[in-house]
């Protein structure tokens, strides 16, 4: 094992990097920035008779994994009725799916240990899904217990990653989750999958698609309803990113896929678009960009739940969601944090007076 430097990552181009996909194909050798300084929301005016918005999904489905990934790494513990007022907040925007926490040790993540009450003060709340970590069957069962009607597992391409995250090798994280799966299938309880280090590990560096891939259909084959590529890193640019896809596309149906970048090297919204040019239609993303997770020292949050639902508005892509509303959740962590939101778009929206309640 090595310890990876950032630069290790800088000016990568995948070694497989053919161009023979057409999202590389449409990529200019150079380009000049347009004199248009911004783009609006569509509008009715939206025709989409261009080739990259006949590309795009009517609807895109977005998972909010801000309550679990986005504080699972602050170091200062977040009440739990801060919790449950933030979860509340992301339900009434619109958001169809809320990973509300982890039922993992308390020892390793600190600021979840208190997964049992927010699952306890959310048993109440309608109008969307929330999913939890579980870790291995003492988490699921705890889990269960506290009313989860439905779970996550998570493993890694990454076997140094695998071991300083869940204490295994990906071989016995497997078989762990193999019992989680069986014990979920018992009780009918969905599970999700989510694979971390897809293009980039802080101890190995450069992670090989074919590595993904065989995770993926791995946890494909134990009956995950759905697998999110995690960038846990956000080294990935399109240019590593579609090999990655393309390698996992080949053993997973791609409507069985979802896309979960953080955005350390700026890169999400653009890994985000190529993936969506690919054919994927779920998207992870954390409110105000929080996040950020406890083992991978130098990673910075998810990309931005208002940065996604505004590019998407821009692409006249459906998701449901209000982004005002998602705005004041947004206000609300990101001031109880004391910090200002890692979105662009709210700080953006928020200096126009006004701006975000006509949202
Ligand atoms: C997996 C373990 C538990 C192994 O940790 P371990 O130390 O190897 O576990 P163990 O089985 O030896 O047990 C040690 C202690 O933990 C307890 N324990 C054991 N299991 C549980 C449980 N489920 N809930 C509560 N307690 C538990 C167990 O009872 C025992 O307690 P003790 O006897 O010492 O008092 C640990 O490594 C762990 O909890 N890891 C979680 C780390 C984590 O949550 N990381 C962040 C999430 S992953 C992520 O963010 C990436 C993702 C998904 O977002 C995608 C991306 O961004 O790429």
């Amino acid at each position: 094992m090595r310890n990876v430097s950032w630069g290790d990552f800088l000016n990568r181009t995948p070694a497989n990097m053919s161009r023979n996909h057409r999202v590389f194909r449409s990529v200019p050798d150079a380009c000049y920035l347009p004199d248009r300084p911004y783009s609006s929301h569509c509008n009715d005016k939206c025709t989409r008779d261009n080739k990259l918005l006949r590309s795009m999904p009517g609807f895109v489905k977005i998972v909010e994994v801000g309550p679990r990934d986005g504080l699972q790494n602050e170091k200062d513990i977040v009440p739990t009725a801060v919790k449950v007022e933030l979860i509340k907040m992301l339900v009434s925007s619109g958001l169809p799916i809320v990973e509300a926490t982890s039922f993992v040790s308390p020892k390793w993540v600190p600021q979840l240990a208190d997964a049992k009450d927010v699952m306890e003060a959310i048993r109440t709340v309608e109008g969307a899904r929330f999913p939890v970590l579980t870790p291995n069957l003492k988490g699921f069962e705890a889990a269960v217990t506290a009313g989860a009607k439905e779970v996550a597992i998570f493993a890694s391409a990454s076997e140094s990653f695998s071991k300083s995250n869940i204490n295994c090798s990906i071989e016995d994280s497997l078989t762990r989750y193999r019992d989680v799966a069986l014990a979920a299938r018992k009780l009918s309880i969905p599970f999700r999958g989510y694979i971390s280090c897809v293009v980039g590990c802080p101890l190995e560096g450069v992670v090989s698609p074919s590595k993904v891939a065989y995770v993926a259909k791995e946890l494909y084959d134990m009956g995950c309803y759905e697998i999110s590529l995690g960038d846990t890193i956000g080294v990935g640019t399109p240019g590593t990113v579609i090999p990655m896809l393309e390698d996992v596309i080949d053993v997973v149906p791609i409507d069985k896929l979802a896309v979960h970048f953080h955005d350390t090297y700026g890169q999400a919204l653009s890994n985000i678009l190529a993936s969506l040019q690919m054919g994927i239609t779920t998207v992870d993303s954390s409110v105000s960009g929080l996040g950020g997770c406890p083992y991978a020292k130098g990673a910075s949050g998810n990309v931005a739940t208002e940065d996604v639902v505004y590019m998407l508005n821009g692409l006249g892509v459906k998701t449901n969601v209000d982004l005002g509303k998602l705005m004041l959740a947004g206000d609300f962590i990101s001031q109880h944090l004391g910090r200002q939101s890692g979105s662009k778009t709210a700080i953006a929206l928020s200096r126009i007076r006004g701006h975000a309640s006509k949202l």
